[in-house]
This record gives C-alpha cells, structure tokens and sequence, in this order.
C-alpha cells in the first residue's frame, strides 16, 4: 500500500507564485510524498484544503484574520509563519530591532544596524542635516514593505542640495550609509537551512569623493540593485555601480560559524522559518557587519539548489507534525487509561 502524500497548501501573489513553483520543485516534492496545492486567498481558506501545512505570503489584515481562524480551528495545520510574526517586517521603522537585542556568540565579529531616524508625515524636511544629527551620504526608504515595486524605490543622498530635491512619501527612514565596499551578503533562512551569497552593491564613498561621485542633482534614485542582472549603462544607477562585479568577485565570504549563528539567532527572535536578510561588512573594520534588509519569504527561486532545500524542510515539516500528533494520541490515551483505573477505585 502506498504511504499517503502530505498536503501543502501555498497562498502567493500570482508574480512569486510563479517565480517559486517551478516544476523541478513539484516534481521533487512529489517524489518525496508532497502535493503542493495552490490556495486562491480571494476565497475562503476554510472551504480550501484540507491541509497539512500552509506556507503564504499574502498582504492584508483580511488574510491574516482567516489564517488565524484556521489555526484555531484546526490547530494540527501547521502554519509557516504566523501573521503577526511576518507583520514585524512591514515597517523599515521597526524591522531592525530585533538585531539590536540578538544575543550570539560573535568570536571576532560585531555586529549592529545603521543609524536611522525616521521622518514623520508631520514633519518638514530640514534645510540642514545637522539639525537631526545625520551625517552625510544617507539612503532614504519608505517605511512600509508592501510587495509593491515603489517600497524598493530609494534615494541615495549625497548632500544639501539632494536634501532639497527629496521627494519621497512620508513617512521614510533615514538611514546612514555604511561603506562596505560595493558588496552585499544575502543570507536565505529556510527553517534551519542557511545560505549566504554575494551580491553586487552601491560602492563605497569617501569624504574626499563625497562631492565629485555626487550626480548632480545631489542625489540617485535607485531600486534594487544586488538583482540588477544586465549592466547596458541605460540608467544613472547602472553607470554609478558600474565596475562593482569585480568586487564582487573578489570579496571573501564572512565567517560560515557567524552567518549561521546570526541566521538562528534571528530565526528564533523573529519566529519566522521564511526569510533572508543582507549584510554587508564595514569597509574601515573587517570584523563589523551590519544588518540593513529583512525580508519575508523572498525570491528564493535565486537560491542556489532552493528545490531540494525546500522540499527536505517540507519533509522536516510532516515529520514534526506526524510525531506531535502521535504523542497527543498517546497523551490522550494515557489520560483515558487514568481515568478508567480511577473509575474501577470507585466501584
Ligand atoms: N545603510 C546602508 N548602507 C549602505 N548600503 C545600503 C544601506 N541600505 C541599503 N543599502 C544598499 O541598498 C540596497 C537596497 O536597500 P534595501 O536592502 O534596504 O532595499 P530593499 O528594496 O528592501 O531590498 P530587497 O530587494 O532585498 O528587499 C542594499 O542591498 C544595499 O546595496
Ligand atoms: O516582491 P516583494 O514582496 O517586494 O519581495 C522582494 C524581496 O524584498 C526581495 O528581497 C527579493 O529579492 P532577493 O531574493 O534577491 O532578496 C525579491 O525577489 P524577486 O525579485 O525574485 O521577486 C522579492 O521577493
Ligand atoms: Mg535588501
Ligand atoms: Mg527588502
């Protein structure tokens, strides 16, 4: 007799649904005894299923009310993750502060965010930076993360006169602009697998080329720039960036023992399985990393062999559930048995 398959039930945007679903990770699942079954999140997630597991990525109270219905009423759905965990990455505000009270063993390395101040709606933009106490270059990110191409869209801030042509909704954080020598490290987290690589960055600026590397208008708008995959200099950022390739190239990966180390710190602090984040190291001290960029349930289609990794936690995911409900079942069973033999006293 063949074993049962497990369930799996995905919630995506029709764009990462693609991207994710590819047939090597359906075929693989497949073969390991997982069905993986799309969810419209426009209807009811009651009336969809049953399901084993659900992995989502699905903006909006309305889809959140309904996942946390569905774990209390069918408490033995595993939810990957839990909305209010994922929630925490919406606000570049706020996103970072889990890093600050990570406590890990660092051997040599240390660890930190970049100074930021968020701009509130109420507040005017001032003339001089000094006044906030910020120091030039800095970047300039919306606040909220909504999935949507304008919450990546971001200003690259040289001096007053880019400080004047600002022009980005408020709320936004200002954040400083750490030299980290044109590379970033993108860390995917899949439960406890995790995968650094490197990717290309803004490259660094020194007070002397503070002015000359300034574009004009005392500012770059920019968007995206370790997926910028072609380089055809057709945009001001592409030429800005240009040359970082052999940076990247040449760059030494940080220690494998911290990446890890920092990867389940956060995994644990934050409670979510589904994430990456980026860390660049200080150019002036080898040693310092920062974390600047937390996100849900990334393009993990990017990560190198991402279909077996995926389909080893999927497998990891049932067997936890598979022995959970076994020890409710004997639980259960050694209560009744109590209960009997307490029953049998009192005749
Ligand atoms: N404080 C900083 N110092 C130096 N470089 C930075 C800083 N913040 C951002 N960058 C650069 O800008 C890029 C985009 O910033 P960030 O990661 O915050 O944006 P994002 O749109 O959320 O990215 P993602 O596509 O990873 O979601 C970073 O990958 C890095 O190259
Ligand atoms: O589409 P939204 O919700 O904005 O999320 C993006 C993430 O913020 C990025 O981090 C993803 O790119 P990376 O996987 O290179 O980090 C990016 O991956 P993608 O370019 O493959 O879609 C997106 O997942
Ligand atoms: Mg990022
Ligand atoms: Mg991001």
């Amino acid at each position: 007799m063949s074993s049962p398959m497990y369930r799996i039930g995905y919630a995506l945007s029709s764009k990462d649904g693609q991207r994710f679903m590819q047939n090597s990770l359906i075929n693989q699942a497949k073969q390991r005894g997982i069905d993986l079954i799309e969810i419209d999140p426009t209807k009811p997630l009651a009336q969809q299923g049953p399901f084993d597991c659900i992995i989502h990525k699905i903006y909006g109270s309305d889809w959140n009310n309904q996942v946390q219905q569905l774990s209390l009423h069918h408490p033995n759905v595993v939810v990957i993750d839990p909305p209010e965990a994922i929630d925490h990455l919406h606000s570049r505000a706020s996103m970072l502060d889990v890093v600050t009270s990570l406590k890990i063993p660092q051997g040599n390395q240390t660890l930190g965010v970049p100074n930021q101040r968020v701009l509130e709606e109420s507040e005017n933009l001032v003339d001089s930076i000094d006044e906030i106490g910020f120091k030039f270059p800095f970047i300039a990110k919306q606040v909220s993360v909504d999935g949507s191409a304008k919450s990546h869209e971001m200003f690259l801030v040289f001096n007053e006169n880019g400080l004047k042509k600002l022009k980005l909704k408020k709320p936004f954080v200002m954040q400083e602009f750490v030299n980290h020598g044109g590379v970033i490290f993108k860390v995917y987290v899949v439960g406890d697998h995790v995968k650094c690589v490197k990717r290309k960055s803004l490259p660094d600026i020194s007070e002397g080329t503070l002015n000359s590397m300034a574009p004009e208008e005392g500012l770059l708008l920019f968007k995206q720039i370790s997926n910028l995959i072609a380089k055809n200099d057709s945009s001001e950022v592409e030429g800005y960036i240009s040359g970082v390739e052999k940076l990247v190239e040449a760059a030494e990966m940080p220690p494998s023992e911290f990446v890890t180390a920092l990867a389940n710190g956060l995994r644990e602090a934050m409670g979510l399985r589904l994430f990456n984040f980026d860390l660049i190291r200080d150019s002036r001290d080898g040693n310092r990393y920062y974390v600047i960029d937390i996100n849900y349930f990334p393009g993990f289609a990017k990560m190198p062999e991402y279909e077996s990794v995926f389909v080893d936690f999927f497998c990891d995911v049932v067997e936890e559930k598979r022995r959970n409900v076994e020890l409710e079942a004997k639980e259960n069973q050694e209560v009744r048995g109590g209960e009997i033999e307490e029953s049998k006293k009192l005749v």
